[in-house]
């Protein structure tokens, strides 16, 4: 099974020190959700995953391999990276967007029939297929973000590093594209995302990695790392949990320790 893994990473950006020593170890086959308050360091450690920043110390590996000594092109089959708030500044409609996805793989012949199953794969995926040839820049912000999903899931990728990639998705979509991004894993891939929505990760996830101030605070298994006292600690709140009568996980932020 594959294993992407931070091992130590320290990282400085414009002279704030934004990571440090930050060990974590994710699973191919698994959901493992970042979590963590605004600025805690979750984009930052997931671009260090990707190969994106060079950090000041430690680094990232996949399958024991530093992550930043791969090959662009090999990294880039096997690491699909989605950042947030991800633009497209081309007028280009939503199946070229996706087909852009598989820019990876291309050999010398072009667009093969993997690569437009792939892509109409990704399209069904994110719900997306009805848009194929709308342009982009007439999609309504969900509907854009999906379109951005499809791309980066059309490249097939081992590892899927995805940075809030449902926040902006309605209740509806973010069952669906969720039950997606898990059916993603449970075909053996690793999916790593950033996720603010705390019901969201506790459905989602099987793995949790908790940070604070650019720390590890706590990083396991979902049910042992989504408790009360943890997420409450990270966050500075204090937070209920619960189970709803279909057996689903909640917590709830209720407010500032008094
Ligand atoms: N280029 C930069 N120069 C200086 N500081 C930076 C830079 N990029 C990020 N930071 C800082 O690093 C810290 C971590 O940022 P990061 O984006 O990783 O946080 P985050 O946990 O993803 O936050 P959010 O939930 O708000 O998206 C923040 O304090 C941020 O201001």
């Amino acid at each position: 099974m594959s294993v992407l893994a931070a091992e130590g990473i320290s990282l400085v950006l414009g002279g704030k020190r934004v990571l440090e020593s930050v060990d974590a170890v994710f699973s191919g086959g698994r959901v493992t959700a970042l979590l963590g308050s605004n600025g805690a360091g979750k984009s930052s450690l997931l671009a260090c995953l990707a190969g994106l920043h060079a950090p000041e110390a430690g680094r990232a590996t996949l399958g024991g391999a530093e992550v930043r000594a791969m090959p662009a092109p090999a990294r880039a089959r096997r690491i699909g990276f989605l950042p947030q708030a991800a633009d497209v500044h081309w007028n280009i409609d939503v199946a070229t967007l996706v087909a852009l996805g598989r820019l990876p793989w291309r050999g010398r012949w072009g667009e093969t029939a993997a690569d437009r199953a792939a892509a109409e794969a990704a399209l069904a995926a994110t719900g997306m297929t009805a848009f194929a040839r709308r342009g982009v820049e007439h999609l309504s912000g969900g509907e854009r973000a999906r379109a951005l999903l499809a791309r980066v899931l059309a490249g097939e990728p081992e590892w899927l590093l995805a940075d809030e990639p449902l926040a902006s998705l309605d209740p509806a979509h973010q069952l669906e594209v969720g039950a997606q991004l898990r059916a993603v894993a449970a075909g053996g891939s690793g999916v790593v995302l950033v996720v603010h929505d705390l019901n969201l990760a506790a459905r989602l996830a099987d793995d949790v990695v908790l940070l604070r101030d650019g720390r590890v605070v706590a990083a396991g298994a979902a049910e042992d790392v989504l408790t009360a006292a943890l997420v409450g600690a990270t966050y500075g709140l204090t937070v209920e949990t619960g189970v709803t009568a279909t057996g689903q996980r909640y917590i709830v932020p209720v407010g500032r320790p008094g």
